[in-house]
């Protein structure tokens, strides 16, 4: 199969070129297309492939209705509705490892530059005038370093900057005082790394958290005296109120590789004398853009051809043995999902799923992804991507727990799927015999022990004798062959329940005429997405 691949910006030509080795590849590139143009041709690509000033929104992923992924050659997917294409069923992928060094470096050189006046000095020398008494700077050594975002890039910079002797204090939710100490810094809170920093640098994402995660009230705690910098994303710190801290002499001085608004020319920082600024140049050097767009078009190939690729945005990548370990477990949390939804009657509007055993000792989100797509295939026509489920199921209301247990009942791993909806709560729940394939071991308060099959009959009657006979007799007239049955019941001549495995579909007439036999109270036809 053929896949097109729509290119609109610079790209390496070296990562390209790994595109076009790929024989079933066809590659366009469209460099700074307008929006509505990429709108109209879109809907012809299979893929995407882009930087930062392609701005992939809402309309354009609507649009592109072939569209499979996304490729970011780089890190910040800030310009890509994300959500979108999730809900769309696209991958979203990145190349956050080539432009970590880049970024760093450039960060650095910011800081020189930031704290010796270079890029004044400079201009003033090519105007042809020699002032050596202006540009009096300050040494980086003993001074106080704050990395707000102690990520791929912030520890980069931190090993930098202690080198050149300065103290590192860093504010990340996610880092740990081991890590803080293997990398000899000082993990801080927010406050204590504003309120410390001669100077501050910020190496987050852009995100609803960090967005003006620096303003008016952070200013104000500052040393005065501090100098500023962003290499990250324009938007993380506030620019009106940074322009009002260097009116007021808080901030000495500011460096900006990213604005809030891009391109950024006009914006009225740069006529400050103390802010230096680049044109979001962090990641621009050589070896950076040739190893991103070798990551990102590789990332392309193996997922359009089927292989897997480890930085996908929206969805969690696994390596191919940790894939090998949960296939079995996530196709069994599809069934069990499909069957409950199935048995329950009305909406659903809360779906919880109980891992015991084996399955805790994994990541289980792919398997809970699983189930969610059996269940919501059930209402939804078009095929339910594993991309979009979770998303799915937050917009339909529907609120998805997950508990972990050690393993009981003899089994050595069980997945129970109990859904709840207005007027009722149906409980699934199956296990993987290594070797034997999958069981479904309980529904609702029945034990059972029954391998599913693609169709499957369920009858809820009175436990009296002729009932199995009657429901043989109307699957042996249309021809359907039982491959396995299971009765149970909860006290003799009460409330029984009879579970049929047949070997292939049973019509709607066949499901009414059980439904007419005799003592039957209900009859739930089940097909189940099992090869
Ligand atoms: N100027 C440029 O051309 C470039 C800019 N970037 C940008 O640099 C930033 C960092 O990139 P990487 O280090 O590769 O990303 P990363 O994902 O490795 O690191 C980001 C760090 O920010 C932390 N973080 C998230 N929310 C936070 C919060 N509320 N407060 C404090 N820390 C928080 C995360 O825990 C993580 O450790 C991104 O915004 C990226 O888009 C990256 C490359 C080039
Ligand atoms: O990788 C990132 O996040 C960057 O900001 C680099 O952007 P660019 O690819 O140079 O447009």
């Amino acid at each position: 199969m053929s896949f097109r691949i729509l290119v609109t910006d610079p790209l390496s030509e070296q990562g390209l070129a790994q595109l076009y080795a790929a024989s079933d590849l066809e590659i366009v590139q469209e460099i700074g297309v307008s929006k509505e143009k990429l709108v109209e041709i879109i809907g012809d690509f299979d893929a995407l492939l882009v930087r930062s000033q392609t701005k992939v929104t809402e309309e354009i992923i609507k649009a592109g209705t072939k569209l499979q992924v996304i490729g970011r050659a780089g890190v910040g997917v800030d310009n890509i509705d994300v959500r979108a294409a999730t809900k769309a069923g696209i991958l979203v992928i990145n190349a956050p490892d080539g432009n970590t060094v880049t970024t760093a470096e450039f960060t650095f050189a910011m800081m020189l530059a930031l704290a010796r006046h270079i890029p004044q000095a400079h201009a003033k020398l090519k105007d042809g005038v020699w002032d050596r008494s202006s540009f009096v700077g300050v040494e980086l050594r003993g001074k106080h370093l704050s990395i707000l975002g102690l990520g791929r890039i912030g520890a980069e910079v931190a090993k930098r900057a202690q080198v050149f002797g300065m103290q590192v204090t860093a504010y990340d939710p996610y880092l740990t005082s081991a890590r803080a100490e293997k990398l000899g810094i000082k993990a801080a809170t927010l406050e204590e790394a504003i309120r410390t920093a001669d100077f501050l640098t910020v190496h987050t994402p852009l995100s609803k958290e960090t967005h003006h995660l620096i303003s008016d009230e952070q200013f104000q705690m500052m040393k005065p005296g501090v100098r500023i910098l962003n290499c990250a994303r324009g938007g993380i710190i506030d620019e009106k109120a940074l322009a009002r801290a260097l009116e007021q002499g808080i901030v000495a001085g500011a460096a900006l590789d990213v604005y809030e608004q891009e391109p950024a020319v006009g914006q009225p920082l740069l006529a400050f004398p103390q802010v230096i600024s680049t044109p979001h140049l962090g990641a621009s050097t050589e070896e950076a853009q040739v190893n991103v767009a070798v990551d990102v078009a590789q990332g392309v190939v193996d997922l359009l051809q089927g292989r897997s690729y480890p930085h996908t945005v929206n969805l969690p990548s696994l390596a191919p043995e940790q894939r090998a370990v949960l296939e079995p477990f996530s196709n069994l949390g599809e069934v069990l999902g499909s069957f409950a939804a199935q048995l329950l009657r009305g909406g659903v509007h809360r779906v919880t799923i109980q891992y015991e055993g084996e399955p805790t000792q994994h990541a289980t989100d792919p398997i809970s992804r699983s189930t969610l797509r059996g269940i919501l295939s059930r209402y939804y026509r078009e095929e339910v991507h594993l991309i979009s489920v979770a998303l799915i199921a937050e917009e339909m209301g529907i609120e998805v727990t997950e508990t972990k247990l050690p393993p009981h009942g003899g089994y050595t791993n069980v997945i129970r799927v109990t859904l709840t909806g207005s007027t009722e709560e149906v409980t699934v729940a199956g296990t993987v015999l290594k070797g034997h394939g999958m069981r479904i071991i309980q529904i609702n308060q029945y034990s059972v022990d029954i391998t599913p099959s693609f169709a499957m009959l369920m009858t809820w009657h009175r436990d009296r004798p002729g009932i199995i006979g009657r429901v043989g007799s109307v699957l042996g007239l249309a021809g359907i062959n039982i491959a396995s049955m299971q009765v149970g019941r909860a006290i003799e001549g009460g409330e029984a329940l009879m579970l049929i495995a047949v070997d292939r579909s049973v019509s709607d007439e066949s499901v009414q005429a059980i439904r007419d036999a005799s003592d039957v109270d209900r009859v739930a036809y089940i097909e189940l997405p099992i090869a």
